[in-house]
């Protein structure tokens, strides 16, 4: 089939890849020129495991071709795959402003019958909103399908390749039996729906994992309190098979540029309508408040005073295997840390040049290797569980701080680890996990 994907952020580029992948021919467009010049030279603008290599596969074989010429890209092909950003706006709702553009330029490029797919995370009514856009501007035929995407970032390609469903929101029949041929090699669990229910499987999917995270958070947070380890308690329930295991790591709330976005979305999807999300809310909350739990345990470790304290921080994505940090929860930790004059010192294996983009000019030192970002500092934070992180020498790691003070923002190490050192070793949800390490938080008797 020949398919043009408009966007070459992570949806529109692994989804291109992988559509090459199966064999199809695939136009990627995007409007910035440099991402199209960066891929035409056989770079990734984006970090994600695997992609160049079947990006390049692909090119080499002639199936993957990178332009910004949208209308060419268009005319070619029958069909057109709309993953364009849909970035909050500051009421929380989405903005749909590239989607529009996008739609606009596919109207006046069509020459024949095309299906007009969205990817994009878009509200309810959006595909039906777009159709009238398109149709205000051409007679030639279209039909328009929701394909909410579902992948994750740091394992796209194999979310992409091997998914747990595709969802195809459809109207017309044929144009769904044209996507559910062109996805049966990925999977034969496709669930066909009408548009509007797609596009809310998306959103609904999205804050129902975002619930799963503040929801064993919480329980995480009670966990301190009363003793309990919070991992144990989610193997116990994640046996469970109406409750499933995925999702219940506990650690400094969600960030990224789906879960944040969405659930805020949702929200004002639901507030559009004169329903009040109160649960979602919530989760919201939780997440925003829970990122805050590595500041309250450094000030109860000082003493409540931070000031002129040196702090080390390891990981600024928002989750591993990835550049992006958008929303990620080391924005706000850090801000605040440098708001109270305490003296940061910064790595992540990838990340960091984003991180000081988005974080801007600031007092922060960003270190090039993870052992030296914690040399003299009196605590270390970890944010993001990168696997070199795990496998540091925790002796040399104790060495090299001014004080052997570690907050585990991701429950990283074992006792195991721990044993033979001198750590004061704080995680979350989890009591104190031996007799080598310092206890964390009183334990009711
Ligand atoms: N990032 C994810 O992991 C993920 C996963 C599932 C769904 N989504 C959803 O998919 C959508 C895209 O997300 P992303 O992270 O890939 O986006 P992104 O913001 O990283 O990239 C979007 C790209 O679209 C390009 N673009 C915008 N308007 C254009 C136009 N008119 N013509 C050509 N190119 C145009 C931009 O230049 C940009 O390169 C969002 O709605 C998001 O919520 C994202
Ligand atoms: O048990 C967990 C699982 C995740 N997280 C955090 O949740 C955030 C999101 O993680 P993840 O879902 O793995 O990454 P994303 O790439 O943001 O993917 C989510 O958002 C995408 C965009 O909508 C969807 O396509 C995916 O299905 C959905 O998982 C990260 O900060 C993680 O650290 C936890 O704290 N605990």
């Amino acid at each position: 089939m020949n398919i043009t994907v408009i966007g070459t952020g992570y949806v529109g580029l692994v989804s291109g890849v992988c559509y090459a992948e199966l064999g199809n021919q695939v136009i990627c467009v995007d409007k910035d020129p440099g991402k199209i010049d960066t891929l035409n030279a056989g770079g990734i603008p984006i970090y994600e495991p695997g992609l160049k290599e079947l990006a390049s596969a692909n090119r080499s074989a002639g199936r993957l071709s990178f332009t910004t010429d949208l209308a060419e890209a268009v005319r070619l092909s029958e069909l057109i795959i709309l993953a364009v950003g849909t970035p909050p706006l500051p009421s929380g709702e989405a903005n749909l402003a590239y989607i529009d553009q996008a739609a606009l330029e596919i109207a006046d490029a069509m020459n024949g019958y095309k299906i007009v797919a969205v990817k994009s995370t878009v509200p309810v009514g959006t595909n039906e909103r777009i159709g009238k856009l398109i149709r205000a501007r051409t007679s030639k035929r279209f039909d328009s399908i929701s394909l909410p995407e579902f992948l994750r970032e740091g394992s796209a390609i194999e979310d992409t390749l091997h998914p747990d469903r595709i969802v195809i929101g459809a109207e017309s029949p044929s144009a769904a039996a044209t996507m559910a041929l062109l996805h049966r090699p990925l999977t034969e669990r496709i669930v066909v729906t009408d548009i509007r229910s797609a596009e809310m499987i998306k959103y609904a999917s999205n804050a129902f994992l975002a619930t799963k995270i503040s929801f064993i958070n919480e329980i995480a947070n009670i966990c301190e309190k009363v003793g309990a380890d919070v991992t144990q308690v989610a193997e116990g329930m994640g046996y469970d098979n109406r409750i499933g295991p995925s999702f219940l790591k506990a650690g400094i709330g969600y960030g990224g540029s789906c879960f944040p976005k969405d659930t805020r979305a949702l929200i004002q999807i639901a507030g559009n309508v004169d329903y009040e999300f109160k649960l979602l809310r919530s989760v919201v909350e939780v997440n925003q408040d829970q990122r805050f739990n590595v500041i309250r345990k450094l000030e109860t470790i000082f003493g409540g005073e931070l000031k002129g304290k040196t702090v080390a921080i390891w990981g600024l994505a928002f989750k591993p295997n990835t550049d992006d940090v958008r929303d990620s929860p080391a924005l706000d930790i850090i801000q605040h840390l440098v708001d109270n004059d305490v003296n940061v010192r910064a790595y992540d294996p990838i990340a960091t040049a984003n991180f000081r983009t988005l974080f801007g000019k600031s007092d922060v030192v960003w270190c090039d290797e993870a052992l030296d970002t914690a040399r003299g500092a009196d605590a270390l934070c970890l944010l993001t569980e990168w696997e070199e992180f795990s496998e540091v020498d925790l002796g040399r790691l104790q060495s090299a701080l001014s004080q052997p003070i570690l907050i585990d923002g991701r429950n990283v190490f074992k006792e195991e680890h721990l044993l033979g050192t001198d750590f004061v070793y704080y995680s979350v949800g989890r009591p104190s996990l031996s007799q080598g390490v310092k206890q964390q938080v009183p334990v009711l008797q």
